[in-house]
């Protein structure tokens, strides 16, 4: 008769298979200095970060130490002084203004005040408009903007303008908009504040649900502890470096 062994866990857990994520971004040594009247304003001070595929990295720390900075450069919407920053395993940060643009526009969304939704288009225009910025084919539109509004539980509210829905609904108008043209990558900066924390937590699952669905990897900058505990990883910003 045979003796009933104790399970292996070590071995089940062995044949598991684990896929090794990629790197979406490696930020190697980052620094950003801005000539203020004549003296240098050191912000970034030596940032090394990464981001692999379909994950949530926030950034935190206190107001001026260098948060939104650092999401510029990023986004390549501003460019380090020294280090670099590596995008799907390129070189973002010494392409031209030109090329950046381009891998801005097809590869990365930005939930950010200045791209904030515009006040006179409804919900279903505001993502239609970044879809016709990433230069998809009309064709293609209506399902897509469909498929996000409904990704962020938006469908009943497609044709109300931005003061027609409450500041949850605008940021989840601002995330569908960001997500249209399928980037690789989100930056947002403070994307729950000036929300109260029932439509934070909300904004929160809609991340991890579009993070799953859309395997779109997140960065985000936040001043909100309550909020930390979904992310894969916080980075601690003080005084333009990591601690
Ligand atoms: N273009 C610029 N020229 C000069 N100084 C700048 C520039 N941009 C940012 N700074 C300075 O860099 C510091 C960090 O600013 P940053 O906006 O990155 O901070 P933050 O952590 O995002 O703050 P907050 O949480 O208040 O948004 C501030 O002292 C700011 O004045």
């Amino acid at each position: 008769m045979a003796i009933p062994q104790e399970e292996d866990k070590s071995t089940e857990a062995q044949l598991e298979p684990t896929v090794e994520k990629r790197n979406l971004l490696t930020v190697n040594d980052v620094e950003r200095t801005f000539q203020v009247g004549g003296s240098p304003l050191h912000v970034l001070k030596g940032i090394r970060m990464e981001l692999k595929e379909s994950q949530l990295i926030m950034l935190r720390g206190r107001s001026g130490s260098g948060k939104t900075t650092l999401l510029n450069c990023l986004g390549g919407l501003d460019t380090p002084s020294k280090g670099e920053i590596l995008f799907n395993g390129s070189p973002f940060h010494s392409m031209s203004d030109n090329q950046r643009t381009l891998v801005r526009r097809k590869h990365m969304g930005f939930i950010f005040q200045a791209f904030a939704l515009m006040p006179l288009l409804s919900a279903r225009e505001n993502v239609e408009l970044s879809l016709r910025m990433a230069g998809i084919p009309r064709a293609e539109w209506k399902d897509r903007v469909v498929q996000c509004l409904e990704l962020v539980g938006l469908e009943r509210r497609m044709n109300h303008r931005p003061f027609e829905l409450s500041g949850g609904e605008q940021q989840r108008v601002a995330i569908a908009k960001a997500i249209a043209h399928k980037p690789m990558l989100l930056l947002a900066d403070e994307p729950t504040a000036e929300l109260d924390s029932g439509m934070s937590a909300q904004i929160m699952a809609v991340f991890q649900d579009i993070i799953r669905t859309e395997q779109v990897s997140i960065c985000m900058t936040t001043h909100d502890p309550t909020i930390l505990e979904v992310a894969d990883h916080v980075y601690e910003m003080v005084d333009g470096k990591f601690i």
